[in-house]
């Protein structure tokens, strides 16, 4: 590990990126340090996938730089060292033929090719990830058998397997009931916490994360603010009404999700990058 990767995990500088002549991100400017817990916050249609896809690697920008763990996003090459869960995960239909052991295990795909060769170490891993999320004792029940917030808990030990030190999490909350919600944001701190993992979280949920973050970035099209959360908390209803305008309460984005809970694509089976 050299100097600069123990600096910062993800740096964004001077980022623009627009698709076609349609601006999407100006200037944006970004450090995510060892160990913090960034809530990406912005309205609906205001970057945040975009930007996350850039710092993924799976769009280019049109100028700036984006580094991992001090490389160069396009030239980064340990992608086991990050999770990424998407906003689509929690979509498995009922019918869908794999256990929990089963999805969480696809996670070591790439270091280990097919799960029925998985080696007892690998088990072992793959077990203890389930048991990161609190769903030990679902390991061989039906994915698609589980709740929205319980799916969401096994792709979230998907992305844990290969012992990642940045998981990156798009809207991992939609679909999922108040206090399900409450309890996975207690696990994601718990990982900030305890295992030292650093988390982006991405969601225009202001109002739920905001007990859980240590900074927030506030994206709509370009950065409102950056900073840590005491100073986000001072500035809070200045930032809400600079990126919602004056008359939405956050609170009601809460629940404005219903609509996307009848997605049942498969497709994010290969959402982790390997
Ligand atoms: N492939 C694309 N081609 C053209 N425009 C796009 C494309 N993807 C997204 N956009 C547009 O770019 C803007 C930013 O989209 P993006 O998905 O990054 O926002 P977002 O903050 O993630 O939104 P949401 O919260 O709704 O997911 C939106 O106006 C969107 O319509």
């Amino acid at each position: 590990m050299t100097q600069k990767e123990t600096f910062k995990v993800l740096e964004v500088k001077n980022l623009h990126f627009s698709y076609g002549k349609f601006n999407v991100l100006e200037d944006i400017n970004m450090k995510v340090m060892p160990g913090s817990f960034l809530g990406l916050v912005g309205p609906n249609g205001s970057g945040k996938s975009t930007l996350m896809k850039l710092m993924l690697g799976l769009l280019n920008p049109d100028r700036g730089e984006i580094s991992l763990f001090g490389e160069p996003v396009h030239s980064f090459k340990q992608w086991s060292r990050i999770g990424f869960v998407s906003q689509k995960a929690n979509s498995f239909n009922s019918g869908f033929p794999a256990t929990v052991f089963e999805v969480v295990a696809m996670g070591l795909y790439g270091k280990v090719g097919l799960f029925r060769f998985l080696k007892k170490h690998h088990k072992q891993k793959v077990k203890e990830a389930i048991a990161q999320v609190g769903m030990e004792q679902y390991e061989f029940h039906n994915i698609g058998k589980l709740s929205g917030g319980q799916q969401q808990r096994i792709f979230i030990a998907r992305a844990l397997v290969s012992e990642p030190d940045l998981l990156i999490l798009d809207e991992p909350t939609v679909g999922v009931d108040a206090q399900s919600v409450k309890n996975f944001y207690d696990m994601l701190k718990d990982l900030n916490v305890r295992k030292g993992i650093t988390l982006i979280l991405v969601t225009h949920d202001i109002g739920a994360m905001s007990d859980y973050v240590t900074d927030v970035a506030c994206l709509n099209k370009c950065l409102h603010f950056h900073g840590n959360k005491e100073t986000f908390e001072e500035k809070r209803e200045e930032m809400m009404t600079a990126m919602y305008g004056h008359d939405v309460s956050v609170i009601e984005h809460n629940h404005d999700h219903h609509h996307h809970d009848h997605e049942h694509d498969h497709d994010d089976l290969d959402g982790v990058r390997s």
